[in-house]
């Protein structure tokens, strides 16, 4: 078996798409990072925002046009009418309900996959051929959700997963180097969130695994607490919304980059959320998150990273985890 077969674990048969239009369904603090970063990074001129309160629509809208100048000539469509989204390359869902105070995660859940089941036929109905990638939390089991509600083949229902918290791993990890973010590389794999497990045999700086310098990165022996690094990823997480009470910048320009891939057919790597079944000898039907390269039919292969035990533990107990969620919720 060639390097390539070996590393390059194949999901789908290449498919060429046209066109460029990106929804976004959901206009909140993430919805309006998602469609601002896709406009004003060029990935998309050609933006449809949908949500069910219809004269916040009607202001965005109107904010944003009257920027357009400013965006090689933007053509921006809101409605509440899914009609608006026809032709979508990408829908992009952060629509979601709010965990109210004292709310199980679990009734969230079904509050969320009841948006999604009233959402994703009406995107389907107007955009059959398109990719549908979720942000809406709790990620992993609605972009599962979405799956199961569109029809659509596993690789053309992507989930934001981990590639959030992967930016902020390399954001601090270059705070600790001193070398740019772009630079520094490393994935966060599995469930996204609290539970996100770092692949410390993969952290690198040019080729130079920070693993053969120090072999007892990410664990308990090791003196320079390379693991608080992780455990920043997700206490930074809380620490935002303590702040200004909701996240968007990062997670906007995250769902701005893997659009950019789908729509310029990168065949960039990202950490998404991927159908899982079957890799690393996970039984379960569920979505985590993977490096996978994203191309214009969405997720083409995904990579066969060499795991410890430790890891694959972590990722097996997030898999069960999941199953059980989705067991307990009505699709
Ligand atoms: N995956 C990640 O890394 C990540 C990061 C940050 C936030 N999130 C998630 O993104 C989601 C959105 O966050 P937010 O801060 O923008 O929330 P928000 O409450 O500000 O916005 C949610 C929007 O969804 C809309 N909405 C609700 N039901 C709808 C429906 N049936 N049809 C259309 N629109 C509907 C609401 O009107 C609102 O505008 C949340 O689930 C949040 O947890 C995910
Ligand atoms: O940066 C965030 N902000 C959110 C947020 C944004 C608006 S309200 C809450 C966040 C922040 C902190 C915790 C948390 N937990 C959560 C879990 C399941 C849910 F269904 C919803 C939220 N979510 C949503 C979210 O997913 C993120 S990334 C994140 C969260 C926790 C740990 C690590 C990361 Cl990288």
């Amino acid at each position: 078996m060639s390097v390539k077969e070996s590393l390059l674990l194949p999901v789908s048969d290449p498919v060429i798409s046209s066109g460029h239009k990106i929804t976004v369904v959901g206009i909140g603090q993430v919805g309006m990072a998602c469609a601002f970063s896709i406009l004003t990074q060029n990935v998309s001129n050609d933006v449809a925002l949908v949500d069910c309160m219809t004269e916040k629509l009607q202001g965005e809208l109107l904010d944003l046009q009257h920027g357009s100048c400013f965006m090689k000539n933007a053509q921006i469509q809101a409605s509440t009418d899914y009609a608006v989204t026809a032709g979508s390359r990408v829908c992009v869902v952060t629509a979601g309900a709010r965990q109210r105070e004292g709310e199980s995660r679990l009734d969230l859940v079904q509050r969320n996959v009841d948006i999604l089941k009233f959402i994703i036929p009406q995107l389907l109905q107007y955009s059959p051929n398109t990719i549908l990638l979720i942000v809406s939390n709790p990620v992993d089991i609605l972009t599962y959700v979405a799956w199961k509600i569109s029809g659509l083949p596993k690789h053309r229902v992507i989930g934001s997963g981990t590639n959030l918290d992967s930016a902020r791993f390399r954001f601090l990890m270059s705070q600790r180097l001193g070398v740019a973010s772009t630079s520094c590389h490393g994935w966060i794999i599995g469930e996204h969130g609290d539970s996100s497990v770092p692949v410390w045999s993969g952290v690198n700086i040019a080729g130079v695994n920070l693993r053969d310098i120090n072999p007892n990165i990410g664990t308990e022996d090791d003196s320079e607490k390379w693991s608080d690094v992780h455990r920043e990823v997700v206490d930074s997480a809380y620490e935002i919304i303590k702040l200004k009470g909701y996240t968007s910048w990062a997670i906007g320009l995250s769902v701005a980059a893997l659009t950019s891939s789908i729509l310029k057919n990168s065949r960039k790597i990202h950490a998404v959320s991927v159908n899982v079944q079957g890799r690393h000898g996970i039984t379960e039907d569920v979505y985590l998150s993977l490096p996978a390269i994203i191309g214009t039919d969405g997720v083409s292969e995904i990579v066969n990273q060499t795991l410890t035990n430790e890891e694959r533990a972590r990722l097996h107990k997030s898999a069960g985890i999941m199953n059980e969620v989705q067991k307990n919720i009505v699709i």
